[in-house]
């Protein structure tokens, strides 16, 4: 069976150069009315049609929605968008994946390409820097993820709640010198309503506070654990599941194994190195359906726009 053609072939079958392919896929300016007649004449009679990701790539399936993660490697977004996927594909819907990299200018880029090829809606993985603004042209047709914002959906964590429960489990297990790992208050959820939350339990039970505030990467979980162990710290929570991973491998590497460990995640990756660590479940995968859902609701049947918060679950 002969193989599937690519705009590759097309171009070489044509005599012209892949991008001037692409111009006449996108019925684009810029190429003359013989050289678009060529392409179109080999593209009939090859039956070539772009492959479905592609023409998602340039707006032109009929349905198609934009996600955009901060970052590829993230834990928690990835376990929110495995669910994304399949209801978009059950709903007819072809994705698009895009990165931030926390980084606002990107999105704005984004959204402009987005926005130009006529995408039916997007999903955005929010952070600070981002603001009603710049997304004041998608209102009726974005959902924001893990970040809320007047007048827009969105779909967010109970950080606070995450938190309360993972101390209120370690109080109620005896401890009473528990540490803190988290993420500086530039961080809005991860960072300050996190570290606020462990500061509130501390205070109503009269526990001493001892935080260290690093950052989201594993490595600054290594790096800064030492900061908060005190000879009569006997448990460590810890702001997200990546920083704990970090925080272990040091605790393992200095024989401090009598340390009761937590974290916000409960992460597959998590629960396969390290079950004894207490996790609480923000609610990444239901999220992911939340999101779509609402977001389909709004493109085809002009849904309000929700405010929802997914309740955290202790493991
Ligand atoms: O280490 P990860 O698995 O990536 O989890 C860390 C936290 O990631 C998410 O928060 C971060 O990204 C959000 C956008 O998805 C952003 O709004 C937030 O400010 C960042 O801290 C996730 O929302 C948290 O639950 C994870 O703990």
């Amino acid at each position: 069976m002969q193989s599937r053609l690519t705009i590759k072939d097309i171009a070489r079958l044509s005599g012209v150069g892949k991008s001037t392919v692409s111009r006449v896929l996108n019925n684009e300016s810029g190429v003359s009315a013989r050289t678009r007649e060529r392409v179109e004449a080999v593209m009939q009679q090859e039956g070539f049609s772009p492959s479905r990701s592609a023409r998602a790539m340039r707006g032109q399936s009929d349905k198609v929605v934009a996600i955009i993660v901060t970052r590829l490697d993230s834990l928690s977004e990835n376990l929110a968008v495995q669910t994304m996927l399949p209801s978009l594909y059950e709903q007819g819907y072809d994705p698009i994946m895009m990165e931030s990299q926390f980084d606002p200018e990107l999105v704005e880029e984004h959204l402009g390409m987005l926005k130009r090829r006529n995408i039916d809606g997007v999903i955005l993985f929010g952070f600070t820097g981002i603001n009603e603004k710049m997304l004041t042209s998608w209102q009726s047709t974005l959902v924001l993820m893990a970040r809320d914002a007047k007048g827009f959906a969105s779909v967010c964590y109970d950080d606070e709640g995450a938190i309360t429960s993972l101390m209120a489990k370690l109080y109620s297990q005896g401890h009473r010198h528990i540490s803190f790992l988290g993420v500086p208050h530039s961080d809005v959820t991860t960072g300050l309503r996190r570290h606020n939350a462990y500061l509130a339990f501390c205070k109503e039970h009269q526990l001493t506070p001892n935080v260290a505030l690093p950052g989201l990467a594993m490595k600054q979980g290594y790096e800064h654990v030492a900061e908060v162990l005190l000879p009569e710290t006997t448990a460590l929570v810890c702001a997200t599941d990546t920083l704990a991973l970090g925080a272990s491998k040091y605790l393992q590497e200095h024989q401090s194994n009598a340390l009761q460990l937590a974290s916000v995640g409960n992460t597959p990756l998590m629960k396969f190195l390290h079950p004894e660590i207490i996790t609480v479940d923000p609610g990444y995968a239901e999220a992911g359906r939340q999101a779509v859902l609402q977001l389909i609701g709004q493109v085809t049947q002009d849904r309000e726009l929700r405010q929802i918060v997914i309740p955290c679950t202790l493991q």
